[in-house]
């Protein structure tokens, strides 16, 4: 019988493949989109496979030095990235079966002309790994973080939350909603939690989020739970002006708007603007929406409050991209606190005396954080800290600091009859005196 050209399975395997070996380059992850796989399962499949090896990433390392004598091979194109899958697949999601992940790889190989030379070491490979797998698949989960970040994050956090990162790791996100109002019947039709304040979560669904119910009545956006918080500590006057500084996609704008302000939403990619402007027009909200960089950015007039959510490294997103645990660096951080504080100090010059500064930045780098405040208080002298009290944060209470800023991490603990975990954030509120 003649053999299968395209065995059922290896188109998949290899568009996994593809999506993986991008993200090993540098590229961000992002789950393939109903536009890219159509079929549901599949769909699931293809990104169980990928947000798998990706979480799992430090342990099939480790299995890697063990497996591959003389390392991973040289130009190999897809190889690194079918085995890395294969093994996600062998070592830990046994309920796929082995005898697919050691077929599909071998097959993907040889469909790519620049592995296609390592078609046997990857049966070998896979085949050692499959009679050591006990042994492998209980790799400890203290190698999920490279020994750097584990041990800095140890020293920020303590042991016992960074062993809660690594379960939220493993574990991945829900999905958060922000609610636009208050509204028992969407929660009750969405399938939802309420998480407190106007944040729902949907443990998990298995539809896209467009297809969720009140997508295009524009009744709620995504947004983590932590995302949430620093916006609503921008407590200004309605119909004061109000600046979202780095806004695209526009989740906090969004919050601005249905606060009652009059926003203005920066950012300085335009692709990304283009995406906060359909943003906010399917939820029926007005903005200002401008293009530009934000530390030089000047309004006609001053504002009354300006909300800086700063670009930085984003390790406070590891549940959704695991591939940022890997590869931010030292110089990554450096390199992000010296934007934030350009940033912070052209804020200021754009505040009215008196009006409010909420900076805040998705990372868990105390450099980003907590250490700004410091740098805030040697050299922005004209910022006073506007502390944060515990009534304005709810549930997340036990982020607050005794300086009044706020540290939010995935080790907190969730409210009763909660699942899962939320991203880490940190939030200071100040004001400009004067006024
Ligand atoms: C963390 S994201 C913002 C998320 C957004 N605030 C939200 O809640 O949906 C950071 C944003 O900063 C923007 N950005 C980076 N450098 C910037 C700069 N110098 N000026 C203005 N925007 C900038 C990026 O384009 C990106 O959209």
């Amino acid at each position: 019988m003649p053999k299968e050209k395209n065995p059922p399975g290896l188109k998949l395997r290899l568009l996994a493949a593809e999506r993986l070996r991008a993200v090993l380059g540098g590229n961000n992850f992002a789950p393939f989109s109903a536009a890219e796989i159509a079929d549901s399962r599949d769909r699931a499949l293809a990104n169980r496979l990928v947000t798998t090896a990706l979480r799992r990433h430090g342990q099939i390392d480790v299995a890697l030095g063990e497996l591959l004598d003389r390392g991973l091979p040289k130009k190999a194109g897809s190889f690194e990235a079918v085995l890395r899958l294969s093994l996600a697949q062998l070592l830990f999601l046994p309920d796929l079966g082995a005898h697919s992940a050691l077929f599909l790889a071998v097959e993907a190989v040889k469909a790519d002309p620049k592995a296609r030379h390592l078609a046997g070491l990857m049966n070998a490979v896979l085949r050692r790994a499959q009679a050591n797998s006990a042994r492998l698949s209980g790799l400890g989960d203290d190698l999920l973080l490279p020994p750097a970040l584990r041990a800095r994050w140890v020293e920020a956090y303590g042991e016992a939350n960074v062993e809660r990162f690594a379960t939220a790791l493993l574990e991945g996100a829900p999905l958060d909603l922000t609610l636009k109002a208050e509204d028992s019947e969407l929660i009750e039709a969405l399938g939802a939690t309420p998480l407190g304040l106007d944040t729902v979560r949907i443990a998990s669904r298995d539809r896209p989020v467009e297809a969720l119910f009140g997508y295009d009545e524009g009744r709620w956006w995504v947004q983590d739970a932590a995302a949430a918080v620093p916006a609503r500590l921008v407590k200004a006057d309605t119909g004061a002006r109000v600046a979202d500084f780095c806004a695209a996609p526009g989740g906090k704008t969004a919050q601005l708007v249905n606060a009652g302000y009059a926003v203005t939403g920066l950012d300085s990619d335009a692709q990304r603007v283009e995406r906060l402007t359909e943003n906010l027009s399917r939820l029926g909200f007005a903005a200002e929406v401008a293009i530009g960089d934000a530390a030089s950015f000047r309004p006609a007039s001053p504002f009354d409050a300006i909300l800086l959510d700063a670009p930085c490294t984003a390790t406070g997103t590891f549940r959704r991209h695991p591939e940022v645990i890997w590869h931010r660096s030292d110089r990554d951080v450096a390199g992000r606190a010296q934007l934030q504080r350009q940033l912070l100090a052209n804020a200021v010059d754009c505040l009215n005396p008196g009006g409010v500064l909420v900076y805040c930045v998705c990372s868990l780098e105390p450099e980003e954080g907590e250490e700004q405040v410091a740098w805030v208080a040697e050299h922005l002298k004209s910022l006073e800290l506007l502390p944060v009290a515990a009534e304005e944060l709810g549930w997340l209470a036990p982020a607050l600091r005794p300086d009044g800023t706020v540290r939010i991490h995935p080790g907190l603990d969730l409210p009763e009859g909660v699942e899962g975990s939320i991203d880490g954030f940190f939030v200071a509120r100040f004001r400009r005196l004067g006024g």
